[in-house]
Protein backbone atom coordinates (compact mmCIF):
# COMPACT_ATOMS: atom_id res chain seq x y z
CA UNK A 1 0.00 0.00 0.00
CA UNK A 2 1.16 3.33 -0.72
CA UNK A 3 1.15 6.36 1.18
CA UNK A 4 -2.22 7.52 -0.69
CA UNK A 5 -4.14 3.77 0.09
CA UNK A 6 -2.64 3.83 3.72
CA UNK A 7 -3.56 7.42 5.01
CA UNK A 8 -6.81 7.48 3.13
CA UNK A 9 -8.09 4.05 4.27
CA UNK A 10 -7.24 5.42 7.71
CA UNK A 11 -9.17 8.78 7.43
CA UNK A 12 -12.60 6.74 6.40
CA UNK A 13 -12.13 4.11 8.31
CA UNK A 14 -12.24 6.95 11.07
CA UNK A 15 -15.06 7.98 9.70
CA UNK A 16 -13.93 10.94 7.93
CA UNK A 17 -14.52 12.17 4.18
CA UNK A 18 -11.55 13.20 1.91
CA UNK A 19 -10.87 16.80 0.96
CA UNK A 20 -8.24 17.44 -2.09
CA UNK A 21 -7.52 20.83 -2.47
CA UNK A 22 -5.39 21.79 -5.95
CA UNK A 23 -2.83 24.64 -6.21
CA UNK A 24 -0.46 25.75 -9.17
CA UNK A 25 2.72 25.37 -8.66
CA UNK A 26 5.13 29.01 -8.78
CA UNK A 27 1.19 31.01 -8.59
CA UNK A 28 2.77 33.83 -6.36
CA UNK A 29 6.35 32.30 -6.61
CA UNK A 30 7.79 29.04 -5.78
CA UNK A 31 8.89 30.13 -2.78
CA UNK A 32 5.36 30.19 -1.36
CA UNK A 33 4.72 26.50 -2.35
CA UNK A 34 6.05 25.00 0.55
CA UNK A 35 3.88 27.97 3.53
CA UNK A 36 0.73 26.50 1.14
CA UNK A 37 1.16 23.07 1.58
CA UNK A 38 1.93 23.77 5.53
CA UNK A 39 -0.93 25.68 5.55
CA UNK A 40 -3.45 23.03 3.93
CA UNK A 41 -1.96 20.37 5.70
CA UNK A 42 -2.39 22.61 8.98
CA UNK A 43 -6.08 23.47 7.67
CA UNK A 44 -6.93 19.83 7.57
CA UNK A 45 -6.44 18.73 4.04
CA UNK A 46 -6.10 14.86 3.19
CA UNK A 47 -3.70 15.24 0.44
CA UNK A 48 -2.88 18.53 -1.90
CA UNK A 49 -2.77 18.12 -5.57
CA UNK A 50 0.16 20.38 -7.19
CA UNK A 51 -0.52 21.46 -10.76
CA UNK A 52 2.20 22.37 -12.72
CA UNK A 53 1.92 25.09 -15.15
CA UNK A 54 1.25 24.42 -18.91
CA UNK A 55 0.75 26.71 -21.83
CA UNK A 56 -2.05 24.65 -23.26
CA UNK A 57 -4.05 23.35 -20.24
CA UNK A 58 -6.92 21.61 -22.51
CA UNK A 59 -8.85 20.60 -19.47
CA UNK A 60 -8.57 23.86 -17.50
CA UNK A 61 -10.75 26.66 -17.13
CA UNK A 62 -9.95 30.11 -16.92
CA UNK A 63 -9.19 30.74 -13.16
CA UNK A 64 -6.42 27.94 -13.05
CA UNK A 65 -5.26 29.09 -16.95
CA UNK A 66 -4.61 32.43 -15.74
CA UNK A 67 -3.04 30.83 -12.54
CA UNK A 68 -0.69 28.68 -14.72
CA UNK A 69 0.08 32.03 -16.80
CA UNK A 70 1.20 33.61 -13.70
CA UNK A 71 3.34 31.07 -13.01
CA UNK A 72 4.95 30.81 -16.41
CA UNK A 73 5.67 34.32 -15.84
CA UNK A 74 7.90 34.42 -13.07
CA UNK A 75 9.47 31.71 -15.04
CA UNK A 76 8.23 28.11 -13.37
CA UNK A 77 9.65 25.09 -14.73
CA UNK A 78 9.00 21.36 -14.15
CA UNK A 79 12.52 21.11 -12.85
CA UNK A 80 12.22 24.05 -10.91
CA UNK A 81 8.94 22.84 -9.70
CA UNK A 82 10.67 19.24 -8.51
CA UNK A 83 13.63 20.62 -7.17
CA UNK A 84 11.33 22.67 -4.84
CA UNK A 85 9.42 20.08 -4.15
CA UNK A 86 11.71 18.05 -2.58
CA UNK A 87 13.52 20.91 -0.59
CA UNK A 88 9.91 21.16 1.39
CA UNK A 89 8.47 17.89 1.25
CA UNK A 90 9.88 16.86 5.03
CA UNK A 91 7.74 19.19 6.23
CA UNK A 92 4.59 17.61 4.64
CA UNK A 93 3.23 14.09 6.06
CA UNK A 94 0.46 13.93 3.74
CA UNK A 95 0.19 12.77 0.16
CA UNK A 96 1.19 15.07 -2.88
CA UNK A 97 -0.66 14.24 -6.05
CA UNK A 98 1.13 16.15 -9.21
CA UNK A 99 -1.43 17.13 -12.11
CA UNK A 100 0.32 17.51 -15.44
CA UNK A 101 -0.07 16.79 -18.75
CA UNK A 102 1.95 14.36 -20.79
CA UNK A 103 3.64 16.97 -22.88
CA UNK A 104 4.92 18.55 -20.66
CA UNK A 105 6.18 15.06 -18.81
CA UNK A 106 7.64 13.69 -22.70
CA UNK A 107 9.26 17.03 -23.04
CA UNK A 108 11.13 16.67 -19.67
CA UNK A 109 11.88 12.94 -20.51
CA UNK A 110 9.74 10.46 -18.89
CA UNK A 111 12.50 8.47 -17.08
CA UNK A 112 13.79 11.52 -15.55
CA UNK A 113 10.25 12.79 -14.72
CA UNK A 114 9.65 9.57 -12.56
CA UNK A 115 12.70 9.35 -11.09
CA UNK A 116 12.44 12.85 -9.65
CA UNK A 117 8.81 13.00 -8.48
CA UNK A 118 10.20 10.18 -6.66
CA UNK A 119 13.16 11.94 -5.34
CA UNK A 120 10.39 14.99 -4.38
CA UNK A 121 8.19 12.31 -2.67
CA UNK A 122 5.30 12.59 -4.75
CA UNK A 123 2.63 10.07 -4.37
CA UNK A 124 0.39 10.05 -7.20
CA UNK A 125 0.13 11.73 -10.76
CA UNK A 126 -2.89 12.56 -12.33
CA UNK A 127 -2.60 13.16 -16.22
CA UNK A 128 -5.78 13.75 -17.64
CA UNK A 129 -4.84 13.64 -21.11
CA UNK A 130 -3.51 9.53 -20.61
CA UNK A 131 -6.67 7.62 -21.67
CA UNK A 132 -6.02 4.12 -20.42
CA UNK A 133 -5.05 2.75 -23.83
CA UNK A 134 -2.46 5.04 -23.66
CA UNK A 135 -0.77 4.44 -19.86
CA UNK A 136 1.60 1.42 -20.70
CA UNK A 137 3.97 4.51 -22.21
CA UNK A 138 4.76 5.07 -18.45
CA UNK A 139 2.33 3.59 -15.46
CA UNK A 140 4.92 0.45 -14.88
CA UNK A 141 7.75 3.01 -14.59
CA UNK A 142 5.48 5.26 -12.09
CA UNK A 143 4.10 2.23 -10.32
CA UNK A 144 8.00 1.07 -9.92
CA UNK A 145 8.55 4.06 -7.97
CA UNK A 146 5.85 3.84 -6.03
CA UNK A 147 3.85 6.25 -7.35
CA UNK A 148 0.01 5.64 -8.09
CA UNK A 149 -1.49 6.94 -11.39
CA UNK A 150 -5.06 8.02 -10.11
CA UNK A 151 -7.36 7.72 -13.22
CA UNK A 152 -10.37 9.43 -14.56
CA UNK A 153 -13.98 9.08 -14.80
CA UNK A 154 -16.47 11.42 -16.37
CA UNK A 155 -19.94 11.44 -16.40
CA UNK A 156 -19.91 10.91 -20.26
CA UNK A 157 -17.89 7.42 -19.66
CA UNK A 158 -19.60 4.44 -20.77
CA UNK A 159 -20.71 2.15 -17.75
CA UNK A 160 -18.76 -0.63 -19.38
CA UNK A 161 -15.21 1.54 -19.40
CA UNK A 162 -15.95 3.11 -16.09
CA UNK A 163 -15.73 -0.77 -14.45
CA UNK A 164 -12.77 -1.37 -16.54
CA UNK A 165 -11.38 2.03 -15.56
CA UNK A 166 -12.10 1.46 -12.06
CA UNK A 167 -11.09 -2.47 -11.73
CA UNK A 168 -7.33 -0.73 -12.86
CA UNK A 169 -7.98 2.28 -10.55
CA UNK A 170 -5.29 2.80 -7.67
CA UNK A 171 -5.10 5.40 -5.29
CA UNK A 172 -8.19 6.49 -5.66
CA UNK A 173 -10.97 7.32 -8.85
CA UNK A 174 -11.20 10.69 -9.96
CA UNK A 175 -14.69 11.50 -10.53
CA UNK A 176 -15.53 14.53 -13.00
CA UNK A 177 -18.69 16.14 -11.95
CA UNK A 178 -19.32 18.04 -14.91
CA UNK A 179 -19.12 17.68 -18.68
CA UNK A 180 -16.39 20.63 -19.51
CA UNK A 181 -13.29 22.38 -18.13
CA UNK A 182 -12.53 22.71 -14.16
CA UNK A 183 -14.35 25.71 -12.61
CA UNK A 184 -16.65 27.14 -10.02
CA UNK A 185 -20.09 26.37 -10.66
CA UNK A 186 -23.60 27.21 -9.02
CA UNK A 187 -25.39 24.16 -10.39
CA UNK A 188 -24.96 20.59 -11.18
CA UNK A 189 -26.55 18.03 -13.37
CA UNK A 190 -29.33 16.76 -11.61
CA UNK A 191 -28.57 13.10 -12.38
CA UNK A 192 -24.72 13.86 -10.39
CA UNK A 193 -25.91 12.14 -7.05
CA UNK A 194 -26.66 8.96 -8.72
CA UNK A 195 -23.93 8.75 -11.68
CA UNK A 196 -21.61 9.22 -8.02
CA UNK A 197 -23.33 6.35 -6.15
CA UNK A 198 -22.87 4.52 -9.61
CA UNK A 199 -19.06 5.13 -9.72
CA UNK A 200 -19.09 4.29 -6.23
CA UNK A 201 -20.63 0.85 -6.18
CA UNK A 202 -18.04 0.13 -9.11
CA UNK A 203 -15.28 1.10 -7.76
CA UNK A 204 -12.83 -0.73 -4.55
CA UNK A 205 -10.63 2.09 -4.32
CA UNK A 206 -11.90 5.64 -2.53
CA UNK A 207 -14.11 8.05 -5.32
CA UNK A 208 -13.50 11.19 -5.18
CA UNK A 209 -15.62 14.27 -6.68
CA UNK A 210 -14.24 16.89 -8.76
CA UNK A 211 -15.08 20.11 -10.68
CA UNK A 212 -17.19 23.08 -9.89
CA UNK A 213 -16.62 22.46 -6.67
CA UNK A 214 -16.59 25.43 -4.25
CA UNK A 215 -19.03 26.05 -1.66
CA UNK A 216 -19.24 24.18 1.91
CA UNK A 217 -23.11 23.60 0.62
CA UNK A 218 -21.44 21.84 -2.14
CA UNK A 219 -18.48 20.05 -0.40
CA UNK A 220 -21.32 18.56 2.25
CA UNK A 221 -23.80 17.70 -0.74
CA UNK A 222 -21.41 16.06 -2.86
CA UNK A 223 -19.53 13.31 -0.53
CA UNK A 224 -22.78 12.30 1.09
CA UNK A 225 -22.33 10.02 -2.48
CA UNK A 226 -18.70 9.36 -2.40
CA UNK A 227 -15.50 9.56 -0.44
CA UNK A 228 -14.96 13.06 -0.75
CA UNK A 229 -14.19 16.51 -3.15
CA UNK A 230 -11.11 17.87 -5.03
CA UNK A 231 -11.41 21.82 -5.31
CA UNK A 232 -9.37 23.72 -7.33
CA UNK A 233 -10.43 26.91 -8.53
CA UNK A 234 -11.77 28.21 -5.73
CA UNK A 235 -8.72 27.47 -3.65
CA UNK A 236 -6.34 29.26 -6.56
CA UNK A 237 -8.79 32.18 -6.35
CA UNK A 238 -8.94 32.21 -2.23
CA UNK A 239 -4.69 31.96 -2.22
CA UNK A 240 -4.51 34.74 -4.32
CA UNK A 241 -6.78 37.10 -2.68
CA UNK A 242 -5.19 36.00 0.57
CA UNK A 243 -8.10 34.63 2.04
CA UNK A 244 -6.90 32.11 3.81
CA UNK A 245 -9.06 31.76 6.79
CA UNK A 246 -11.87 31.09 3.61
CA UNK A 247 -10.00 27.85 2.71
CA UNK A 248 -9.61 27.05 6.18
CA UNK A 249 -13.23 27.32 6.53
CA UNK A 250 -14.07 25.29 3.66
CA UNK A 251 -11.96 22.26 4.27
CA UNK A 252 -13.19 22.12 7.64
CA UNK A 253 -16.98 21.70 5.55
CA UNK A 254 -15.76 18.26 5.15
CA UNK A 255 -15.79 17.34 8.56
CA UNK A 256 -19.21 16.22 10.02
CA UNK A 257 -20.71 15.07 6.63
CA UNK A 258 -21.01 11.35 7.63
CA UNK A 259 -23.62 12.35 10.35
CA UNK A 260 -25.71 13.92 7.37
CA UNK A 261 -25.77 10.70 6.18
O1 LIG B 1 -11.05 23.83 -10.48
P1 LIG B 1 -12.13 22.92 -10.10
O2 LIG B 1 -13.36 23.14 -10.90
O3 LIG B 1 -12.37 22.90 -8.62
O4 LIG B 1 -11.68 21.43 -10.55
C1 LIG B 1 -10.68 20.63 -9.92
C2 LIG B 1 -9.31 20.89 -10.26
O5 LIG B 1 -9.02 22.19 -10.48
C3 LIG B 1 -8.12 20.00 -10.28
O6 LIG B 1 -8.35 18.73 -9.83
C4 LIG B 1 -7.60 20.05 -11.69
C5 LIG B 1 -6.98 21.11 -12.24
N1 LIG B 1 -6.70 20.84 -13.53
C6 LIG B 1 -7.14 19.62 -13.83
C7 LIG B 1 -7.13 18.92 -15.04
C8 LIG B 1 -7.68 17.68 -15.09
C9 LIG B 1 -8.22 17.11 -13.94
C10 LIG B 1 -8.24 17.79 -12.74
C11 LIG B 1 -7.71 19.06 -12.68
Amino acid sequence: MNRIEQQFSKRLSNGEKLFIPYIMAGDGGLDVLGERLALLEEFGASAIEIGIPFSDPVADGPTIQKAGIRALQVGTTLRDVLDELKEVRPMISIPLIMMTYMNPIMAYGIEKFVSKCKLAGIDGCIIPDLPIEEEGMIVDQLEGAGIELIRLVTMTTPKDRIQKIAQKGRGFLYTVTVKGITGVRNEFNGDLSAFLKGVKESSSIPVLAGFGVSTPEQVKKLSRDCDGVVVGSKIVELFKEEKVSEIKHLIHSIKGTEIMK
